[in-house]
């Protein structure tokens, strides 16, 4: 069934990107391929159950595709023009909103055309939502890219239930402050019922910026939105998590697991592998990593007969110039610490400009013993997750940047700040040098927590408290306590 012969749909999500990607073969014949991403793990059992569809962008430029089933999952695309990609992708949400919401890493651009492009876009993907919503159904927003849908939205279909997602930071208002457009961005953020943030730190900062932008009244975790009505906004940490069962089943596979040894034998059998996997992306530490374990091997605390580093980066917004910076940095400095530390048998750090399959993820994961995750400001970083997930043995030292939120809940791993080049330095000879019995303790603790708090949870606990909200008769001290709501109660009677 179709859009065109249904009174529309009971749920839906709005992303950026589509779950699905389009992907042509050698024979010039196209097709839409599930992608890997969390996301869709996440929203796949509440989109089955509910029978709803995703509205996003197909991920290239002047594609203009009628509605479809992709993978079981109704699809909606949204079409960009290579302008609109240009402004409102690159530039507004990636040149931008990014480094902005990434503790100004690299400087923020802004340009008057852009926000254009982008309220233009939002109005895009807001109309799309407003078409397919069936009468009283839930819409749950996704990310930065797509902050001023919910007002918007709202504006046309106000018997609709609104959720808003934001994956990456909020910044505290001293740097929010600095968007021309933050009075707009809070005000279409507070169309949504609930807006969920990674962190606890991330909602505040929300919570301050609507206080001193705005001057609603906020009581912890609502927000008051004057109107006729008056309207309660929940703005709460929901920390986003990973299918932590699959990582494990797959990590537990024999062939996964031989191509863990293939990946160890290949570079040489070092007594101690390190693992960093990115996007390549300025926000991940790559830089810092880098320069820590050549300052290790410079000053003789490591030898690469002893230890390899392998970095994964994978391609991330090639066309925005601060990523055409950095690859050159990055691969810059590589080369120099090859250059100057690899032997005929043994190279420094083994790196790859690629990205892999989940399969190849999880061989790499069991093929490392210690994980490094150094990002100067991460949404959460669910590589971290992974890490923990797939090692069902117990083993393997995670380094973790207190600057993810990852690192709130994974309290047993060895918390870096990867400012602090020598600290970092001395955490990663901690984890090599590291007692089995320590290591199995740290990654049981972390492992319960990863396995219990999994990517199911995060949508259920979301759209529970969204359900909440849409009710109105929450008990304000136990705003979920009594409700029973589980995803199969999506569907309309
Ligand atoms: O779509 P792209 O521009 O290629 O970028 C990829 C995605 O990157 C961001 O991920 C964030 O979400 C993760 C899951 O919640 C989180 O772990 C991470 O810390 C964030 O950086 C971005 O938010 C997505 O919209 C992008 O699609
Ligand atoms: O070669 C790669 C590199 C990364 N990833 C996946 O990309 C995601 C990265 O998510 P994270 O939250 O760590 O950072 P983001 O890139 O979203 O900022 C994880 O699920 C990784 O397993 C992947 O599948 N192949």
């Amino acid at each position: 069934m179709t859009i065109q012969d249904r009174d529309g749909y009971d749920f839906i999500v709005v992303s950026n990107r589509l779950p699905v990607d389009r992907v042509v073969s050698a024979e010039g014949e196209a097709s839409w391929q599930r992608s890997p991403g969390g996301l869709v793990t996440a929203l796949e059992p509440v989109m089955r159950a509910a029978d709803g569809a995703w509205i996003g962008w197909a991920g290239q430029p002047d594609l203009d595709v009628e509605p479809f089933v992709g993978d079981g999952i109704h699809i909606i695309p949204v079409a960009l023009s290579t302008d609109e990609v240009e402004n409102y992708y690159e530039g507004f949400s990636n040149d931008t909103l990014w480094p902005l919401y990434h503790d100004v890493i690299a400087p923020p651009s802004y340009h008057r055309e852009w926000w254009e492009s982008y309220v233009v876009v939002n109005q895009r993907f807001a109309d799309a939502a407003a078409a397919a919503a069936a009468e009283g159904a839930v819409v749950w927003v996704q990310d930065y890219q797509l902050q001023l849908v919910p007002k918007m939205l709202r504006s046309v279909r106000p018997d609709l239930t609104i959720g808003f997602f934001n994956h990456i930071p909020f910044p505290p208002y001293g740097i929010f402050s600095q968007l021309p457009w933050r009075t707009q961005i809070v005000d279409g953020l507070l169309g949504a019922d609930v807006i969920g943030f990674q962190r606890v730190a991330d909602a505040s900062n929300f919570s301050r910026a609507v206080r001193r932008l705005l001057g609603h009244v906020t009581k912890n975790p609502y927000i008051e939105v004057p109107g006729e009505p008056s309207r309660r906004v929940l703005a709460k940490a929901f920390p986003i998590s990973i299918d932590s069962t699959s990582f494990e089943e797959l990590a537990r596979r024999p062939e996964i697991q031989a191509r863990a040894r293939e990946i160890r034998e290949g570079l040489g059998n070092p007594q101690t592998v390190m693992l960093g996997v990115d996007r390549l992306d300025y926000t991940k530490g790559i830089g810092h990593r880098l320069k820590a374990f050549g300052e290790l091997l410079a000053d003789g605390r490591v030898s690469v007969e002893d230890v390899t580093l392998v970095q994964v980066a994978s391609p991330s917004r090639e066309r925005v110039q601060a990523y055409m910076q950095l690859r050159d940095e990055v691969e810059l400095t590589v080369g120099r610490i090859n250059g100057d530390f690899s032997t005929m048998s043994h190279t420094a750090i083994s790196y790859h400009h690629h990205g892999y399959p989940r399969e190849e993820m999880v061989a790499l994961y069991l093929a490392a013993d210690v994980m490094l995750v150094t990002a100067l400001r991460d949404g959460m970083n669910l590589v971290a997750k992974e890490y923990v997930a797939s090692r069902f043995d117990g083993n393997g030292v995670l380094v973790l940047s207190e600057f993810t939120g990852a690192s709130d809940e994974l309290r047993r791993a060895l918390r870096i700040n990867p400012h602090d080049i020598d600290g970092l330095k001395d955490a990663m000879v901690q984890a090599i040098g590291m007692p089995v019995a320590e290591r199995q303790r740290r990654m049981r603790a972390m492992r319960k927590q990863v396995l219990q708090n999994d990517v199911e949870r995060w949508s259920a606990d979301f759209l529970t408290a969204l359900r909440g909200e849409a009710e109105g008769d929450v008990d304000l001290d136990d705003p979920l306590g009594e409700l029973e709501w589980t995803v199969e109660r999506l569907r309309r009677p």
